[in-house]
């Protein structure tokens, strides 16, 4: 809910249809959420070179990235978790209108969290990538250590080890990053993309 009264929406005189037109690709808002060292940022930044090869302008935004500026006053409480996915929903959507195709990779443990996120836009913008990977998979992989500090009680409230993950339960896409490379999950997003005209003829 807005704080501000008196505010008025102005309406810009070009409009993303037209926006979408020049670029000759669809708006959408790919969302990878997964479980921290699912593969979230490696599937996405690989993604976006392919995207970027195929014309398509995009953007990504990271969870790791945006809680160093916009998001660096919120933690991981489900509250700031919460805030952290609607402010990453909200600056996706401005995307969406600006005609690119973000790619946000966020852990977004919460379905009604990202639900949220998905009521934001046109239904067929919004693209769930379910970045799927056993706990244990992820625990040995551990590529920033956080697991074993985790473990060890050095991080509290930690997404699979102290603090939820809520799978979605009907997301657009599903990669199994334990059962497939980064390339053949790469492959598997982008032939989505192609068999639903998200990216022009
Ligand atoms: N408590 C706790 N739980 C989960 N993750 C933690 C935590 N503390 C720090 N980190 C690091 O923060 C990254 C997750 O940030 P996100 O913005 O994606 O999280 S969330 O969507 O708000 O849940 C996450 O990045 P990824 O590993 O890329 O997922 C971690 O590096
Ligand atoms: N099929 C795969 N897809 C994505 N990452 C993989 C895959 N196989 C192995 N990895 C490795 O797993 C780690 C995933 O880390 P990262 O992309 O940072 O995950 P997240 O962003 O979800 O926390 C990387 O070290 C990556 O090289």
């Amino acid at each position: 809910m807005s704080k501000a009264s008196n505010i008025v929406w102005h309406e810009s005189n070009v409009t993303k249809e037209e926006r979408q037109k020049m670029k000759g690709h669809s708006s959408a808002v790919i969302w990878f959420t997964g479980l921290s060292g699912a593969g979230k940022s490696t599937v996405s930044v690989d993604l976006e070179k392919e995207l970027h090869k195929l014309g398509v302008h995009t953007y990504r935004l990271d969870g790791d990235n945006v809680r160093h500026g916009l998001n660096n006053n919120l933690g991981f409480s489900a509250e700031d978790r919460a805030e952290n996915i609607r402010r990453v929903g909200e600056v996706s959507k401005l995307m969406a209108d600006a005609g690119l195709v973000t790619l946000s990779a966020f852990i977004s443990p919460y379905r009604e969290d990202r639900d949220n996120v998905r009521k934001m836009m046109n239904e067929q913008e919004f693209v769930e990538v379910y970045v799927k990977c056993d706990l244990g998979v992820c625990e040995d992989r551990d590529p920033k250590g956080l697991y074993k500090k985790a473990r060890a009680g050095e991080i509290k409230g930690f997404t699979g080890i102290d603090d939820p993950y809520e799978e979605p339960n009907k997301p657009e896409i599903t990669v199994e990053t334990d059962k497939h490379s980064v390339e053949e999950c790469v492959k598997q997003i982008v032939d989505y993309l192609k068999q639903n005209g998200y990216l022009g003829e």
